[in-house]
């Protein structure tokens, strides 16, 4: 009857690394986790907490030590070969010989779209993004802000039901940083992907979020999961940003990052 799949679903991942002369890091210990279609979730948490190893996880860049972790109900490994979710890093990590077109076009060109396709693609996302007037252009002719759209344009190019984020707007200042998070709510909305965002910003991680994962290292576990949605695309404007029920999100997560028991949090995902 209900099999509506999760769009990630990780149970009791643990992640150890081994190190020089028999030392080893625990990267993630029984770590499980369930984003549901469509849903943002964010993971926060110190450097080294593990946020990175579990999206290489859910990406398949990386396998667990032990554990399961499945993408709209197949295995991570099956996920990754049928393009299901789309990457975007810190580092826009564009083809510098390649246009805009061309980069974006990329994951389309390799799985075999025809010219005309590809070109139709192109021309929707350079919509989306708001680039349409530097489709020619190259990517060192473009502003930091501009890359990275491009990047999340490259990584939404075949219709991904989900979207891997690992700090995308890290490298930005504030400004276009807020203005890039505007346009993925925006785009989420539009696109109905499901994102898990790795990040170091509490305001961005409530800004964009339905839940924020929040981590703690040595091992890195998942200690909180906190509810923040604040409401559809139209609410989420520039003007939440100074509203009361932003800064009571910031405040909870802030609070479950330094260890406060936080009253109300709901959903804590920890075993
Ligand atoms: N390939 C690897 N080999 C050995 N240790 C690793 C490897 N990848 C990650 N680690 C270790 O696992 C732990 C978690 O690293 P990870 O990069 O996932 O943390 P993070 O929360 O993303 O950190 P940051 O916020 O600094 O990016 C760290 O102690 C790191 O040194």
């Amino acid at each position: 009857m209900n099999d509506i799949k999760p769009a990630v679903e990780v149970r009791a991942v643990s992640r150890t690394f081994g190190g020089r002369k028999g030392a080893s890091v625990t990267a993630l210990e029984s770590v499980d986790l369930s984003v549901a279609p469509g849903e943002f979730v964010s993971l926060i948490g110190p450097s080294g907490c593990g946020k990175s190893t579990l999206l290489r996880l859910i990406a398949d860049l990386d396998t667990p030590t032990s554990g399961e972790l499945s993408v709209f109900g197949k295995p991570a490994r099956q996920a990754r070969v049928d393009q299901d979710y789309g990457i975007a890093f810190q580092q826009a990590g564009l083809l510098p010989w390649k246009t805009v077109t061309g980069n974006i076009e990329l994951p389309l060109a390799l799985h075999g779209a025809g010219r005309s396709e590809r070109r139709a693609r192109v021309s929707e996302l350079l919509e989306l993004i708001g680039l349409t007037d530097f489709a020619g252009h190259y990517p060192d002719q473009l502003s930091g802000g501009m890359q990275q759209r491009v990047a999340i344009a490259r990584a939404l190019a075949e219709s991904p039901k989900l979207l891997l984020m690992d700090e995308p707007f890290g490298a930005l200042d504030e400004m276009t940083r807020e203005r890039m998070q505007n346009e993925l709510v925006r785009i989420c909305a539009e696109t109905q992907a499901a994102v898990v965002f790795v990040t170091h910003s509490i305001p961005e991680a409530v800004f964009l979020s339905d839940r924020v994962v929040v981590m703690s290292p040595r091992p890195g576990r998942i200690t909180d999961v906190i509810d923040v949605s604040l409401g559809g695309p139209a609410e989420r404007d520039d003007s939440l940003r100074e509203d009361e029920a932003f800064f009571r999100g910031v405040a909870k997560v802030r609070e479950a990052l330094h260890g406060v028991p936080v009253a109300g949090a709901r959903g804590v995902d920890t075993r």
